[in-house]
């Protein structure tokens, strides 16, 4: 089972990595959501979200397919913006009880 075992390894590696990136691209999901806030936008952007899976789809040389990757970054993009949305509404309570 040896190879198994260092593909398992590799794979915990990786996962390490995707972790921390998707936290990284969350948190500036985040600045980006707060920032808007202070500029009164709405935090959903639909058009941009749209041009993001489109990129993706774009750089995708698989093996995963496309309906894949489609799959997976809605689902990023849709915990991010969940994300950035409670922050501002926390920021927005916090605010709100120091006022
Ligand atoms: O690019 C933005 O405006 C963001 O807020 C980031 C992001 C994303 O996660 O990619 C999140 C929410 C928006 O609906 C669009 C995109």
């Amino acid at each position: 089972m040896g190879n198994i075992d260092d593909w398992r390894a590799e794979i915990d590696a990786i996962d390490e990595q995707l972790v921390r990136l998707l936290n990284e691209r969350a948190r500036l999901a985040i600045e980006i959501g707060v920032l808007k806030r202070a500029i009164g936008l709405p935090i959903h952007d639909h058009e941009r979200e749209r041009r993001v899976i489109a990129r993706v789809c774009q750089i995708n040389r698989g093996p995963l397919d496309e309906a894949a990757m489609i799959k997976i970054f809605k689902r990023i993009i849709r915990e991010s913006r969940r994300t950035a949305i409670q922050r501002v509404a926390a920021d927005e309570a916090h605010r709100e009880t120091v006022r």
